[in-house]
């Protein structure tokens, strides 16, 4: 109760924002000044005014960029998850528009088609069970917190890390999502990563560089990596060694959401299993498309437009925007702008 009167009071201080829930003032209002020691509007940018976090939940999100909720997705939603991405590997369906990816340690192995050849599947906007997480009211209740009641699905991936080769290929370097995201601004986007299974060091976790996310988007390329590095993992060069990094370590069905310049990667999996995780990143539909070109992330356009130009023989300047907004799926209120 004390929370949401100061929730409400803050919504007065911070009118000037403009985000329309900031205006859409509900609860008492309020006559009395408020005291700018006990308020820093500041503090505030990278979450919206709303019921559902508690203020610590936004000021961890604010001051760290990420935000873990535990056991927000049911066993029995998980397992709907499972069955059909086996169901995929097994090539029983073949959803339009799906990316499927194999590790690069194991390009050339024998193994028939199961999820032991799966590394990754992306782009599952077109496949009805995967794509019901990126519906679930719980995952939506909070997404609204950061992106508004305008919510698009832009990029959707069920990661099956396998088990390490030895080459240490199963680890994702260290990156900032929106590198690969031609779309702003930046805290109007948010991801949603569920571990479908416990996850911690051994079948690694993701790791996350708490507070990056108030810098700004560094440069991305491959890293040097003896053993290979996947298609298209693209990490960040220079990163300050010293900053700390958290092991973020999950229970089946919990939840982390996170701000697409906090830096995170994930580790090595050093067991025999397959660490799954469903995820999605979701942006404000009153988002707007920029263009790339002379920007760092030119290299990953470039990238994307010449796989686009081999597998489906688009020109190789197609526009990265067009992809998007092709594969973009309203998942509540209005399609105003991506
Ligand atoms: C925020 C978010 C976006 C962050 C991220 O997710 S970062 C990672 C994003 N990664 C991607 O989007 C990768 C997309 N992957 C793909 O499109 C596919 O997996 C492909 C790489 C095109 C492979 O497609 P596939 O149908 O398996 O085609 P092929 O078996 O004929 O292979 C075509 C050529 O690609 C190579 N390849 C396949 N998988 C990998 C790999 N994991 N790492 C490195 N190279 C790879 C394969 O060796 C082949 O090369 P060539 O024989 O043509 O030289
Ligand atoms: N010193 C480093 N230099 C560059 N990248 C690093 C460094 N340490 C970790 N990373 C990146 O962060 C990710 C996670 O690191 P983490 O230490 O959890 O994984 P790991 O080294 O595979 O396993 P572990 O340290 O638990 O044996 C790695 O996949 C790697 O991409
Ligand atoms: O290893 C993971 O599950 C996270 C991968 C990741 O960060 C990404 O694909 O953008
Ligand atoms: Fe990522
Ligand atoms: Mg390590």
């Amino acid at each position: 109760m004390e929370q949401s009167r100061a929730a409400s009071r803050l919504r007065i201080v911070l009118g000037h924002l403009g985000s329309p829930s900031a205006l859409n003032i509900v609860g008492h209002p309020t006559s009395g000044t408020v005291s700018s020691a006990s308020f820093h509007p500041q503090q505030f940018q990278y979450s919206l005014d709303n019921n559902v976090l508690t203020l610590e939940q936004r000021k961890f999100y604010e001051e760290n960029g990420y935000l873990v909720i535990k056991n927000l997705v049911s066993d029995a939603d998980i397992q709907r998850f499972r069955n059909e991405f086996e169901k995929i590997c097994r090539k029983e369906v073949k959803p339009l528009g799906l990316t499927v990816m194999r590790d690069v340690a194991i390009l050339k192995s024998e193994y028939a088609h199961s999820e032991k050849t799966v590394t990754k599947v992306q782009d599952f906007q077109e496949d009805k069970e995967l794509f019901r997480y990126c519906t679930l009211p719980e995952i939506l209740n909070y997404v609204e917190c950061f992106t508004g009641p305008n919510i698009m699905a832009m990029h959707t991936m069920l990661i099956n890390k396998p088990p390490d080769a030895g080459k240490k290929t199963s680890r994702h370097p260290l990156h900032q999502d929106l590198h690969y995201f031609p779309f702003r601004p930046s805290n109007l986007i948010v991801c949603a990563w569920t571990a479908m299974e416990p996850i911690d060091r051994n079948n690694g976790c993701l790791v996350v560089l708490p507070g990056t996310h108030r810098g700004s988007l560094k440069p991305h390329d491959y890293p040097k990596w003896e053993g290979g590095v996947n298609k298209m993992f693209h990490g960040i060069q220079d990163y300050e060694e010293n900053t700390a990094r958290v092991h973020l370590v999950m229970e089946k069905g919990d939840t982390v959401f996170f701000h697409p310049l906090l830096i995170h990667g994930s580790g090595r999996n050093k067991t025999q299993g397959f660490r799954k995780a469903i995820s999605c990143h979701f942006a404000s539909a009153d988002c707007h498309y920029i263009n790339v070109k002379g920007t760092s992330q030119e290299n990953i356009e470039k990238e994307v437009a010449g796989l686009a130009n081999k597998l489906y023989g688009l020109a190789d300047s197609v526009d990265l925007k067009d992809i998007w907004m092709f594969r973009a799926r309203l998942v509540k209120g209005e399609r105003t702008s991506l």
